[in-house]
C-alpha cells in the first residue's frame, strides 16, 4: 500500500493501554514505535521528503518525548501558508486570532498543499476545520464561476458552524462580506432558493449535508467534475453511524472519476483506520498515496479534560445534577441526555430531555441560561438555541448526541453525562465539546452520573480512551 502514516504523539507519559485499544478504535499502524518532537524538528525540510523520512524514523525510533502544543521555534500559520493561501485570507486569519498552528495544522498543511489526499485524524478541538479550509482557500479561483470545493457534514448544526468560519475567513474585511462565496446547503433549508442560486451564481465553496447535496447532484443542478476538493468531516460518523453511508459512498465514487481532485477526510475517531485507508484506496475514494496524519495517536483525549463520576440511583439523578451545578459553578455546560427509545415514545412517555428541562427551570437558581437542543425539535428552534448560545453569556445546554459531533462552543467548561453515552466513540466526542481552546491550559470537567451497574461500562471507556475517572462524593 502506498499510503503513509504521519504519527504525531505529544505525550509525556504512557498510561495504561488495553490490548483491545490497539486493534480497535484508536490504534496506530505501528503502535510500538513513535517519533519524538525533537526528531521531527530535525526533519523540517520539504514536505514530501519529510513524510518519507518520518516514515523511516517511525520504523526505528522508540523514543517518547513530551511536547507542548506549540513549540517556541515553530513556524507561524502565515509562514506555513505563504505562497499557497491568498494574502487577504491570511490577513483575516490573523485578525481572527489564528496566528500559530495547532499540531494538526503544522503537520498536515504542507502535505495538503502538495495536492495529496489526507485523512486528518486528531483530537477533538484540535483545529481540523481551519486545516481543511486553508487548503480550500489555496485552491479556489475566485474568477471561476463554479462550485470548486464541497464540505460534507453530518448535521445541519455543524454545517452552519463550518459555513460561518469559512465566511469569516473569506470576507475581505469586517465590513465587506460581499467577497464571500460560501453556500450552506443543509437539511431543512429552502432547497428551491438554493437551486436558483446554485445555477445563477455558483458559490466557490459549498457546505452540505449528504441528502441535500445528493439531491442537487441527481437533479444536475451542479456538476461534481467542477469540484477540486472534497472534504468529508466526521467521516467515521457518516460511514459507520448514519443511514446515509450509501449516498456518501456513491458521492465518493463519482468524485473518484474527476481529474485534478483532492479528497480530505477528518475526524477525531477513525475506528479500524488501517482498514479504512485500505478501503479508500481499493474503492478509489482517495489516490494511492493518501496520507494518514495521525496526531496524538497514543492519547485520543485532550489532556485538559478531567474526568469524574458520581455514583447515584437513577431516581436521584436530577438532584445529583443540581448539586453538581451548584458546587462546580460551571461557566457554561452541556448536559448530555440519552435519546428516547422507540418503546418509550410509543408508550407516550415524556422524553428525558423534557423532564430535565422542566426540572432545571424550576429548581436551578444559578445565572446560566437553560437551552435545549435535540433532533426532534424543528430546524428553526434548533438554530435559535445555538444562535442564543453564540450571542454570549453562560449557558446550560441540555442536548442529545446531536451536539456531540463537531459543535464548537469554546466557552464550555463542563460536560455532564446525565446518561452515559452508548459507545466509547460517543464518549470521546461528547467529552470533546469542552477543552476547545487550543493554546489554553485551563482544565475542563467531564462529570458522569452513573448507577453502580454502569461503573464497568465507564471503566471500559477509561481503558479504551486511556483516561482515569475520579470518584466524587457529594
Ligand atoms: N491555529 C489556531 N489558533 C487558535 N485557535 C484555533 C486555531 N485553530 C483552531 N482554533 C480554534 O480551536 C477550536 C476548535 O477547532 P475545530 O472546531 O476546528 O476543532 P476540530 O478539530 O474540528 O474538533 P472536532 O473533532 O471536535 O470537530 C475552534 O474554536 C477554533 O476557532
Amino acid at each position: 500500500m502506498a499510503s503513509q502514516l504521519l504519527n504525531v504523539p505529544h505525550l509525556a507519559c504512557f498510561p495504561k493501554i488495553s490490548p483491545f485499544l490497539h486493534h480497535s478504535l484508536f490504534s496506530t499502524s505501528n503502535p510500538s514505535v513513535f517519533h519524538s518532537t525533537s526528531t521531527r524538528r530535525a526533519l523540517k525540510s520539504s514536505s514530501n521528503s519529510r513524510i518519507i523520512k518520518l516514515q523511516a524514523v517511525a520504523e526505528t525510533s522508540s523514543e517518547i518525548e513530551s511536547s507542548s502544543v506549540t513549540e517556541p521555534t515553530a513556524l507561524t500559520l502565515r509562514q506555513i501558508c505563504q505562497g499557497y493561501v491568498p494574502e487577504h485570507i491570511l490577513h483575516r486569519m490573523e485578525e481572527i486570532g489564528f496566528v500559530f498552528p495547532t499540531d494538526i495544522q503544522r503537520e498536515a498543511l504542507p502535505t495538503l498543499f502538495t495536492g495529496r489526499d489526507c485523512i486528518l485524524h486528531a483530537q477533538t478541538g484540535s483545529g481540523k476545520t481551519l486545516t481543511y479550509l486553508l487548503l480550500i482557500f489555496s485552491l479556489i479561483n475566485p474568477q471561476r464561476s463554479s462550485v470548486q470545493a464541497v464540505i460534507v457534514v453530518p448535521t445541519r448544526e455543524l454545517g452552519m458552524q463550518v459555513t460561518k468560519v469559512a465566511r469569516m475567513l473569506a470576507a475581505k474585511s469586517e465590513i465587506d462580506v460581499k467577497g464571500c462565496t460560501v453556500m450552506a446547503l443543509l437539511d431543512g433549508g429552502t432547497l428551491r432558493r438554493h437551486k436558483s442560486w446554485l445555477k445563477a451564481e455558483p458559490p466557490a465553496i459549498l457546505v452540505a449535508t449528504v441528502a441535500s447535496l445528493c439531491h442537487m447532484l441527481e437533479k444536475h443542478i451542479f456538476r461534481i467534475d467542477s469540484v477540486r476538493v472534497l472534504v468529508v468531516d466526521e467521516v467515521d460518523f457518516l460511514f459507520y453511524s448514519s443511514k446515509q453511508v450509501g449516498s456518501v459512498r456513491k458521492l465518493l465514487t463519482s468524485f473518484s472519476s474527476c481529474d485534478k481532485r483532492q479528497t480530505v477526510f477528518a475526524s477525531a475517531s477513525i475506528p479500524q483506520h488501517k482498514h479504512f485507508v485500505h478501503d479508500c484506496i481499493q474503492q478509489k475514494w482517495t489516490k494511492r498515496d493518501v496520507v494518514h496524519v495521525h496526531v496524538s495517536a497514543i492519547m485520543p483525549m485532550p489532556l485538559c479534560l478531567l474526568h469524574r463520576f458520581v455514583m447515584c440511583e437513577k431516581t436521584n439523578k436530577h438532584q445529583v445534577l443540581l448539586a453538581l451545578l451548584e458546587s462546580d459553578a460551571p461557566e457554561s455546560a452541556i448536559i448530555f441526555v440519552g435519546e428516547q427509545s422507540e418503546k418509550s415514545k410509543k408508550a407516550g412517555n415524556d422524553p428525558s430531555t423534557t423532564l430535565l428541562m422542566e426540572f432545571l427551570k424550576t429548581s436551578y437558581k444559578g445565572s446560566l441560561e437553560i437551552l435545549l437542543l435535540e433532533g426532534d425539535m424543528n430546524f428553526n428552534s434548533r438554530a435559535a438555541s445555538l444562535t442564543e448560545i453564540r450571542q454570549g453569556g453562560g449557558f446550560l445546554l441540555v442536548s442529545t448526541d446531536i451536539a456531540a459531533r463537531g459543535i464548537d462552543l469554546p466557552e464550555t467548561t463542563h460536560i455532564f453525562n446525565f446518561d452515559l453515552p452508548q459507545t466509547v466513540t460517543d464518549y470521546l466526542h461528547r467529552a470533546g465539546r469542552a477543552g476547545r481552546k487550543p493554546f489554553s491550559d485551563r482544565k475542563c470537567i467531564v462529570a458522569n452520573l452513573i448507577t453502580s451497574e454502569e461503573r464497568f461500562v465507564l471503566q471500559r471507556y477509561e481503558n479504551e480512551l486511556m483516561f482515569s475517572c475520579e470518584e466524587m462524593m457529594l
